[in-house]
């Protein structure tokens, strides 16, 4: 009974709560201290945006938030759980909700469009069936608009394309919170605005959140709900665009300038 009241506890924050939780992480490279007591929230349905000038710590932040480094100390709570409290078994369930946009796609070019979108499928839900995999794939790849790619190379695809792809791999584990690390880079303006527009239309098909890092200011026009500015590697400041963009402070105005 205390453990069904728990579990629904668990249930009801997940609805509505924070998703994700950085408190004080500190994190550095020798004398190099890359993020500096940094604090950030990420509520259940919103699109958060970290911008930050080249060379920050972005990459840093979302590699600590999915396990690719180890931070020197602070805490990161992934749906209320710390996760380096957990072990394997339950880091790799949490994990499950996360999905992760890499900036440079991270597709495998010797492997179909189809095969890009089975990998992660055949790795973490072992026991769907082919005919399940095929609605799937199906499905991740309607949701880009590129059901007619499924048989082709990577290398057969423009730069717009392929991140729809990447997109469509990360969606097919249906993650309830997406990381996006720098998804307009390298693309022209036009079609980083639809990759930007997608993201959207997919964020409210699946109910997802989002965090974003990106320094690409019609990305976080257009994406950010609320944005955390990263400076000297703490959150410098937040808030909605319209806001950060009337701000006087030099640290800020040379963003929007
Ligand atoms: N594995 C590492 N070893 C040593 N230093 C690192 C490592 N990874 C990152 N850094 C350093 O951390 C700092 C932040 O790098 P990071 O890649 O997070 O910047 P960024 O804000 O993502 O930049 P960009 O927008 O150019 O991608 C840089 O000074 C970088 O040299």
């Amino acid at each position: 009974m205390k453990e069904q009241v728990l579990i629904q506890a668990e249930k009801k924050k997940e609805s509505s709560g924070d998703v994700l939780v950085v408190k004080h992480l500190y994190k550095s490279f020798g004398s190099n201290k890359v993020l500096n007591d940094f604090n950030l929230t990420l509520v259940n349905g919103e699109n958060l945006v970290v911008l930050g000038k080249s060379g920050s710590g972005k990459s840093v932040l979302i590699k600590c938030i999915i396990g690719l480094l180890m931070p020197d100390s602070g805490v990161i709570e992934l749906f209320g759980r710390n996760i380096t409290d957990l072990d394997h078994e339950e880091l790799d369930k949490v994990r499950a909700k996360v999905g992760f946009l890499f900036q440079s796609n991270a597709l495998y070019d010797s492997m179909t469009v189809r095969q890009n979108l089975e990998f992660p499928l055949r790795r973490h839900w072992m026991h769907v069936t082919q005919q399940e995999v095929d609605n799937l794939v199906q499905e991740a790849l309607e949701d880009v608009g590129l059901a007619h790619t499924i048989n082709m190379m990577p290398a057969e695809l423009s730069g717009g394309m392929r991140k729809r792809i990447a997109l469509a791999r990360t969606l097919i584990l249906k993650p309830e919170i997406i990381l996006y690390d720098e998804p307009t880079t390298g693309l022209d303006p036009v079609t980083g605005k639809e990759i930007i527009e997608l993201i959207m239309t997919i964020q409210k098909k699946y109910r997802s959140s989002s965090l974003i890092i990106s320094h690409d200011m019609t990305c976080v026009r257009l994406a950010a709900d609320r944005i955390v500015v990263l400076i000297n590697g703490r959150c410098y400041a937040e808030g909605a665009y319209d806001e950060l963009k009337r701000s006087v402070d030099p640290g800020i105005k040379q963003f929007f300038e």
